[in-house]
């Protein structure tokens, strides 16, 4: 989490900076409006740079690596200064915004020669708050992921049972949602949205219960009691929404309430007022989303892998998306999974009918492909942000809906979710379309204030205007061939650069000559430069005022018809953003259908019950690894079901050697009730699952150093979290615990933990082990089942066969994986021979095998612990090391030769 005490100050309680006795009136202006904006980064526009000051300058120029220098004293020491230049600041801002800082930029609102005709300060103000939950811009945005705010209100209940109210908004798309949870629920709630900045009280930022939740966030910014005050929210929202009342757009809890309102209080601030247009709340029933904490989406690598790669996770494996809404709605479906069947039905529904017409979803692919991103377009517009560009993408958008209009008429009988879309497709104006089209040219600039985006013929007084501005260039033209004749100077050019307007201009030679009568009386002279003089006359000066003025005019006239068509916009913002949806939507429908027919997916039976049969189940992200290889993966059944006697699932107590692939099949097993509930279509040949409300995934281990917690204490929390927590609904993966510790202490924790999950929490749980005592539970727990992931010993090497079959290991085979990773030789043959000691003896009493077996140090000197490898092994390596499709055929024929040559000579 990146808190910075430099930041995160309530914006209206920071002490304003100390006022200095005397400073000059640029300093002084420049803490004023310091002041005014408490906890954030200032930057201060001078000219093409912005410049920040003081502490903010330590901080840039530590956070960016630029220089930091000194400009003038305050209060008799040095001021520390660094600048950005104007046009490579979004590059800087994105840095420190992704650092989790914030920043007020204060641009020049005046001409700087106003300012010196009135010898004062150019007057600055600050345009706006840049924060990392409130971005807009494309440059500042990653285009696949949502860029969420978050509020977090809480209410304080007796015993301890405090209830959290979240809001969370994306200004960049307008989707707002409200939720509840309990304080336990936070940490897997907060996972689940993933927010870019929370916005809390000062009171729960100080709360040492909730600080470790709240740490985990990007980044967190503590504000003052009033934008979370229950009593004025509801009216807040009114004041947003433009509503009387609320209810009719949302019916929210108080607590809800009061979240969503800090939400809009916090982008009313840092946008100064422009109110991005939000969607109405949208409230998320409790308990509609499959649960699933931090450590578990961590483990389970959803959206990131464990080193915080995109690349390699779940979400990188299934992404086919063409658009990048239809990107952000996939990974926001990943993140929450849904536990009401019907609804999952319905998504299944989409991807089937998508599934079974590859020729209609490559249709829809290619069209949703050439699709704009029409939300983050709209946006930006209705905060006076956007561009010619964004008004193009909108008419575009309504454009490529015909076209997927057209192209899903063909479904003889859509299902609901593709009905649905069609329907929100078909609601923008097509008029509003057709005006954009007419309006719009076809070269557009990035910016409206270069003008030229309005097409010719579209208003005949912005025509006129342009005629106007065109005709008096000619005339320039035609004046400079006149000038040219009148001085018999033919180099004589007329020129124009922003200082000087439009310029006579000729070489230093004939400068005098015009300088000189007759000539003098027209030409004024306006400057000498090393090669050239430089001229204005009285007629160029009116005509270039003409041309400034026709250029203003033709310019103000554009923007007048860019208000008008963003107004149009705006009106159509809800109808706009409905087709936005249902293109990613249907993005996301088609991208899991072409998944699932590459891949081999089948449609699972996802219903209320507490089933969990899986046949043929394979791991999503490890099967393409090897597909990429060109190995197989060896696809497993696993079946929870509660047996036919039985009221509660299965436990799989999964034993095997190392590297057979019980971590793999463990997750893959979770991966597919995730993707089930995802409405996702699943790697196996066939699945039943019952709604999973919960999951929970124990596997790996790895230090929390940060929090001060050992790799054993990280492992005993979440497993006790587990324990505590996992329902009848749940789906539990366990791995390898109590490895941390010792052999006893260990297996004497997963054996009471097997019994607890058994007895206690009763729920559909996977369990793998090097511990095979624990697979004698069996006998004594009847929804125990032993499973085993089975290897072949050949010529005393083990072979992985990765399938997993009913059974127990007996072995871990530990030294031949060792050997394989490469430990050296005399470490392998002494660990073999302590291992057959400890077989021989009690496996609990190394202490007594001690003096039976000699030290490391003596035996690996002996010669036979290196004994050179086999001849029968040395072939092997050379046939080993061939590689056949890159040799040529007469170094195929060398090698067979060579080989041969390696035989063992016959007597
Ligand atoms: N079903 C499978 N088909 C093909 N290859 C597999 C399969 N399962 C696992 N593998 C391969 O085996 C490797 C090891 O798998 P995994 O990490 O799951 O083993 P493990 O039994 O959990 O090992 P350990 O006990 O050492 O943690 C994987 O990286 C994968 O390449």
């Amino acid at each position: 989490m990146t808190i910075r005490p430099d930041i995160a100050l309530p914006p209206d309680a920071a002490p304003p900076p100390e006022a200095p006795a005397k400073m000059s009136p640029m300093m002084e202006q420049y803490h004023e409006i310091k002041a005014a904006n408490p906890g954030l980064l200032l930057f201060y526009r001078m000219g093409d740079f912005y410049e920040l000051f003081f502490e903010d300058a330590e901080i840039a120029s530590r956070a960016l690596g630029i220089t930091l220098t000194k400009r003038g004293k305050h209060l008799g020491a040095d001021i520390p200064m660094c600048g950005v230049p104007v046009e490579r600041s979004d590059d800087y801002l994105h840095r420190l915004i992704a650092l989790g800082h914030r920043v007020a930029v204060c641009e020049q609102t005046e001409d700087p020669a106003a300012a010196r005709a009135r010898k004062s300060v150019v007057r600055r103000d600050v345009v706006r708050l840049i924060t990392p939950g409130t971005l807009t811009e494309d440059t500042l945005l990653d285009a696949r992921a949502n860029n969420y705010l978050l509020a977090i209100a809480r209410a304080r209940g007796s015993a301890g049972a405090d209830r959290i109210g979240l809001a969370w908004i994306d200004i960049s798309t307008g989707e707002f949602c409200v939720t509840e949870c309990s304080t336990a629920e936070l940490a897997a709630t907060l996972a689940r949205i993933n927010p870019n900045e929370a916005i809390v009280p000062d009171a729960l930022y100080s709360d040492t219960e909730l600080a470790p939740t709240l740490r985990e966030l990007a980044a967190v910014t503590p504000l003052t009691r009033d934008v979370f005050d229950s009593a004025t929210a509801e009216r807040r929202l009114c004041d947003y929404f433009a509503v009387a009342t609320m209810d009719g757009l949302a019916a929210l809890s108080r607590l809800e309430a009061t979240a969503a309102a800090a939400c809009v209080t916090y982008v009313d601030r840092t946008q100064l007022g422009k109110r991005p247009p939000l969607s109405p709340p949208a409230r998320e029933a409790t308990g509609s989303t499959m649960a699933i904490d931090p450590a578990t989406r961590a483990n389970l690598e959803l959206t990131r892998t464990l080193a915080g790669e995109r690349r390699g996770s779940l979400l990188d494996a299934i992404d086919c998306t063409v658009t990048a809404a239809g990107s952000r709605l996939l990974a926001q479906r990943l993140a929450a999974p849904l536990t009401d069947a019907a609804t999952i039905a319905r998504r299944l529904d989409a991807v089937e009918a998508f599934a079974v017409d590859s020729g209609l979803r490559e249709q829809i692919r290619s069209s949703l492909r050439a699709a704009p991103d029409m939300a983050r377009a709209l946006a930006r517009l209705s905060l006076g942000r956007g561009g010619p560009r964004d008004l193009a993408n909108l008419r575009d958008g309504i454009r490529a809906a015909d076209e997927v209009l057209v192209q899903l008429a063909q479904l003889a009988s859509p299902p609901q979710e593709i009905a649905s879309a069609m329907a929100a497709l078909q609601r923008p104006s097509r008029e509003l379309c057709a005006e954009l089209g007419r309006a719009l040219a076809d070269d557009l600039p990035l910016l409206k204030r270069d003008g030229g985006f309005v097409r010719e013929g579209y208003e005949p007084a912005l025509d006129e205007t342009r005629k106007l501005r065109d005709a008096s260039r000619l005339v320039v033209a035609s004046m400079q061939a006149r000038y040219a004749d009148d001085t018999g100077i033919k180099a004589l050019k007329i020129r124009h650069n922003n200082v000087l307007g439009y310029f006579v201009e000729v070489s230093a030679q004939h400068g005098e000559k015009l300088m000189a009568p007759p000539l003098n009386a027209t030409f004024i002279h306006r400057q000498t430069l090393a090669g050239q003089v430089r001229f204005t006359t009285a007629e160029l000066g009116e005509i270039e005022a003409k041309i400034a003025n026709a250029g203003d005019r033709a310019l103000g006239l554009e923007l007048e018809i860019f208000d008008r068509l963003a107004g149009s916009i705006d009106a159509a913002g809800d109808d706009l953003r409905a087709a936005a949806h249902a293109f990613a939507l249907l993005d996301v429908a088609t991208a899991l259908a072409k998944l699932a027919s590459d891949d081999n997916y089948v449609r699972p039976e996802v219903d209320e019950s507490l089933a969990f049969a899986i046949e043929g189940g394979r791991h999503p992200v490890v099967e393409q690894a090897l597909k990429r290889a060109g190995e197989p993966f060896i696809a497993n059944a696993c079946d929870l079901s509660p047996g036919p006697a039985q009221k509660n699932g299965q436990i799989w107590l999964l034993t095997g050697p190392n590297m057979a692939g019980k971590s793999t099949f463990l997750r893959q097993n979770a991966l597919i009730a995730l993707l089930a509930q995802v409405g996702s279509f699943v790697p196996a040949i066939r699945a039943r699952i019952g709604i999973v409300d919960r999951l929970f995934s124990r596997v790996g281990a790895a230090d929390d150093l940060a929090r001060g917690r050992s790799t054993f204490m990280v492992e005993m929390v979440e497993t006790a979290a587990i324990l505590n927590q996992a329902s009848e609904r749940a789906l539990v993966i366990l791995d390898e615990i109590g490895r941390g510790t010792a052999t006893f202490d260990g297996l004497s924790i997963a054996w009471a933990a097997i019994e607890h999950l058994h007895e206690q929490n009763r729920c559909r749980s996977l369990f793998a082990t090097h511990y095979h005592e624990l697979t004698a539970l069996s006998a004594k727990l009847p929804r125990l089942f032993n499973a085993t992931v089975r290897v072949k010993e050949w010529r005393g090497e083990v072979v992985f066969l990765h399938e997993v079959l009913p059974g127990s290991a007996d072995r871990s085979y530990g030294i031949q994986v060792a050997k394989l990773a490469g430990l050296p030789p005399s470490v392998v043959s002494r660990a073999k021979a302590v291992l057959a000691k400890l077989e021989a003896n009690d496996r609990g009493q190394p202490k007594t095998l001690i003096d039976d077996l000699p030290l490391f140090a003596i035996t690996a000197r002996a010669p036979a612990e290196a004994a050179p490898p086999s001849e029968a092994e040395q072939l092997i390596d050379a046939v080993k090391a061939l590689h056949p499709d890159e040799m040529t055929p007469r170094e195929a024929l060398d090698a067979l030769y060579a080989l041969k040559a390696k035989l063992p000579k016959a007597d």
